[in-house]
């Protein structure tokens, strides 16, 4: 691939940023949350993923995607994290929901009094397959409910933020995205990308 070179103080990048991810609930609400800040296309892909922790499952999601493309990516993995079972199901929500529901997912805290949980969002950027991925770690606490609101995505329905009163289902998309965990990360992104001052290079340029 094209050698990345510096021009005006940032570094160029050969291809716009492509955003992976098989989740198209989740490509939505970065189309919604980056609006035209920071310019990607898409491609939709179910990424294979590794165990391990959340900061490091997204950063190889970002190495096989790079591979994948062969030019700058943007990924993110997707954590509901329960305080009573010390972050568990994590990163493997997914499997839970797929198997057990909401109504499963709660039922795992009827041990516990403690129904705090966080969703955590780790994007992760890579600018080319043999460069290192930057994770950006986005967090929103809450707690875990049964379920209300519409169920259009995930587990919406069981996750209430702290300091409201309705499930992030139950909540308009603009609100969701104020205080999302997967805003919070992309705003992390988007200053990085302000401060790097990427340039894409293009056919006509240079
Ligand atoms: O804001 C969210 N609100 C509710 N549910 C959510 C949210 N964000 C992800 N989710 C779900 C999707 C999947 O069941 C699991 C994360 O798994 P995760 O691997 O990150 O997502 P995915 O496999 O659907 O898409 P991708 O191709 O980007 O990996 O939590
Ligand atoms: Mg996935």
């Amino acid at each position: 691939m094209a050698a990345l070179g510096a021009r005006g103080g940032g570094l160029v990048l050969p291809k716009p940023v492509t955003f992976v991810t098989g989740n198209a609930k989740k490509l939505e609400e970065v189309r919604a949350i980056l609006g035209t800040s920071i310019p990607f296309n898409s491609l939709k892909l179910d990424l294979p993923e590794l165990q391990g922790e959340p900061e490091d499952i997204s950063k190889e999601k970002a190495r096989l995607a790079a591979i994948q493309v062969n030019g700058p990516v943007l990924v993110e993995d997707t954590c509901l994290c329960f305080n009573a079972l010390k972050g568990l199901p994590g990163p493997y929500v997914k499997w839970f929901l797929q198997k057990i529901g909401h109504e499963g997912l709660n039922n795992m805290l009827i041990a516990y009094e403690d129904k705090s949980a966080y969703a955590l969002c780790s994007f992760s950027f890579a600018i080319a397959p043999d460069a290192e991925p930057i994770a950006f770690l986005g967090k929103t606490p809450g707690k875990i409910v049964p379920a209300r609101g519409p169920n259009d995505f995930g587990w919406d329905p069981i996750f209430q933020p702290d300091g409201y009163e309705q499930t992030y289902a139950e909540m308009s998309k603009e609100e969701k995205n104020k205080i999302s965990h997967r805003s919070r990360a992309l705003a992390l992104v988007k200053a990085h990308f302000a401060e790097a001052a990427y340039t894409f290079e293009t056919n006509s340029s240079t």
